[in-house]
């Protein structure tokens, strides 16, 4: 190995959806994010790889971007990453200009702006594989002749292209002679012999496919009909539901029959006393109760990964656009939403790709809004305890339309949320849809198992890292202090716990709760889903016979079916996540911002529960 080959610093940069990302994987090993429309990554990701020569490469995933006059937060770490002007960052060694082979139009005005910056390139025609199938026809040797750069082309998501991508690279890196950046905002007239020059190369050197993707426009004519379309997204959306339901229960039911396995199990070892209450009524039972909704989170995320793959999800924000524009949510605030879904926090990054400050705000207030899957194990919990599971209209799963309904009731008060935040704070047109379309790509199967493994092994290690250690923390607080000599009333009710909670009960009984209730509420602050374990280890604790027995049907014979609505009401507004809200504070940079939020969060969690609660008990549900 030759020590003294210095490192080289290789930035991918290229039009959103083009692969860079599925490169960058493909280099490095790396398990970024990739997904069929664009505005995926918004943060630089660095990963290294070593040549065959020895050399070490340091690579850069960049967002997307079509030109370096960057407009969103997204864009403008692009440029300057391209343009070193990053806080210790020098300018990279090699930028490799990545494309879509078969939309290379726009790409083209992007090749000739780095051009200008002066660093050495190396383009990449990626998707080459789709270009070949649609008998597209580049010339190769003039487009490298024309351009002045090394060209490669590559399928980044079969690894095709690689080796020859970085040699291409390194014959780069030591082109010594890197001109001074030259490149500056262009004015229109550049703009405009910019894009003639595009055009020229483009009609010198690519011949238009012999099969043209008629597919996508096919697909496109049926799946982006006004009303058609709006049917056929409804229907997806609720055969998720129902999947989510009536798939998971033998699953559900097999990792319901590990947990009270293990748990008698560890109670037949260790004797009876404090390590055996810890271990299985604290641990076991609190973890487990979390971890059983694992097969229903996946099966969402089936869903939502296959869809993205496909293409849908920017044609899902096509038909959701109207709708959401008219609540005063960008077009661009989609992905962000969506993204939601998973977790806050991604989402409210991806809010990086809109350009307009208030419009991102916006989008960063309502974002928490959505259903992220840590309100899963809660819903579900709730509805298998209080919902019967009945065939209603013949063919609908009841407690999958309850799902549903929760899922739209958190979309509804996102869009109600922002129309407020539009009338109140800020008035003026929102911006016009302008989002890329993506083909249509047979979602890759392996690439979805993967992106599956991933949800699990998030799930899991939030179980380990978040819920163990707070479950612990409970059981200690729900167990001590003893209870007196004489006591008539279940242990816990003597414990910290107890007194925590009757304390704070005041403050919840309007709204129909328990003080086991608030008990859960106080660790589900951290994070939503630790209020399942922490119903868990309370009741497990309070009903020792009981205690690995089914958390739901405990929950149904100590609620009314009020007190259940009242919580399911409450779980669609708290703000119940500090690292969301530390995430707010970072990507908003104001304090202000994220204490507005938690009030209205909170404000309208407590209103909801509570009129959810009067109103079922005076239809009789008390
Ligand atoms: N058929 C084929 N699909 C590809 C290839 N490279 C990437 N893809 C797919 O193209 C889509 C976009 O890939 P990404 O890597 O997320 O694109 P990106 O350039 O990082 O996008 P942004 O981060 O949004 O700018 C994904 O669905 C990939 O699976 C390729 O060479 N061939
Ligand atoms: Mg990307």
């Amino acid at each position: 190995m030759d020590m003294a080959l210095k490192t080289a610093r290789v930035a991918l940069v290229g039009n959103p959806n083009s692969g860079k990302t599925a490169l960058f994987n493909a280099l490095t090993g790396a398990h970024q994010k990739v997904a069929n429309y664009a505005g995926v990554t918004v943060e630089r990701k660095e990963g290294l790889i070593r040549a065959a020569s020895g050399r070490t490469m340091s690579v850069l995933d960049l967002p997307g971007t079509y030109s370096l006059r960057a407009r969103s937060p997204d864009e403008e770490v692009t440029r300057d990453a391209v343009l070193g002007r990053l806080a210790g960052e020098t300018p990279p060694d090699v930028v490799v200009c990545v494309a879509d082979a078969t939309n290379l139009r726009l790409i083209l005005r992007l090749v000739l702006e780095l051009k200008a910056v002066g660093r050495p390139m190396v383009l990449a025609l990626n998707m080459y594989d789709i270009a070949q199938r649609q008998g597209l026809r580049i010339d190769l040797e003039k487009l490298g002749a024309e351009l002045g750069v090394p060209i490669i082309t590559t399928v980044a998501t079969r690894k095709r292209g690689i080796d020859d991508l970085i040699a291409a690279v390194e014959t780069q890196v030591d082109v010594a002679a890197a001109s001074e950046n030259q490149w500056r905002s262009p004015d229109a007239t550049e703009l405009r012999t910019a894009a003639r020059e595009a055009e020229r190369i483009m009609k010198a050197c690519v011949r238009p496919p012999e099969r043209p993707d008629t597919l996508t426009g096919r697909i496109d004519s049926v799946l982006l009909h006004p009303l058609g379309g709006m049917i056929i997204l409804m229907i997806i959306l609720f055969a998720m539901f129902q999947a989510v339901f009536s798939w998971a229960a033998p699953l559900m039911d097999g990792i319901e029959g590990i947990v009270g396995w293990l748990g008698a199990g560890v109670a037949a070892l260790i004797p009876d006393g404090l390590l055996q209450s810890l271990i299985v009524d604290g641990i076991i039972s609190g973890v487990g109760s979390v971890l059983v909704f694992l097969p229903q989170i996946l099966i969402l995320f089936l869903f939502i990964i296959a869809l993205e793959d496909f293409g849908y999800m920017a044609r899902a924000a096509f038909l959701m656009d109207k709708i959401m524009g008219g609540a005063g949510l960008h077009g661009r605030a989609f992905i962000p939403l969506l993204s939601s879904f998973a977790c806050a926090i991604p989402g409210i990054m991806a809010a990086r790709v809109i350009d307009s400050k208030r419009d991102r705000l916006t989008t960063i207030l309502v974002a928490p809004l959505m259903t992220c899957s840590a309100r899963i194990p809660v819903y579900t919990l709730i509805i298998a305890a209080f919902i019967p599971n009945e065939t209603v209209w013949g063919f609908v799963n009841l407690q999958g339309l309850v799902m549903f309904g929760l899922y739209a009731a958190g979309i509804v008060s996102a869009l109600l949320v922002s129309l407020v935040i539009r009338k109140v704070f800020w008035r003026g047109a929102v911006e016009p849809f302008m989002m890329e379309l993506p083909t249509y790509k047979v979602p890759d199967f392996k690439s979805v198992v993967f992106n599956l493994w991933i949800r699990a092994k998030i799930f899991v290690n939030r179980a380990g890292r978040i819920i163990l250690p707070l479950v612990i923390i409970l059981w200690v607080l729900a167990t001590f202090p003893y209870p007196p000599e004489n006591a008539t009333m279940p242990d816990i009710d003597y414990s910290f716990a107890g007194m925590i909670g009757r304390a704070l009960e005041p403050i919840f009984a309007p709204i129909g709760f328990n003080w086991q209730m608030v008990v859960a509420l106080i660790p589900g602050m951290a994070a939503r889903e630790v209020a399942v374990a922490a119903l868990g280890t309370t009741y497990a604790i309070a009903d020792a016979e009981n205690a690995t027995g089914l958390l739901a049907s405990t929950l149904s014979s100590q609620w009314s079916l009020a007190t259940a609505l009242s919580f399911l009401a409450w779980y669609i507004f708290a703000p119940q996540c500090v690292a969301t809200l530390g995430v707010v504070k970072r990507e908003t940079n104001s304090l202000k911002w994220t204490w507005i939020m938690i009030g209205y969060m909170f404000g309208l969690a407590y209103l909801a529960s509570f009129v959810t609660y009067h109103v079922a008990v005076a239809l009789g549900g008390g």
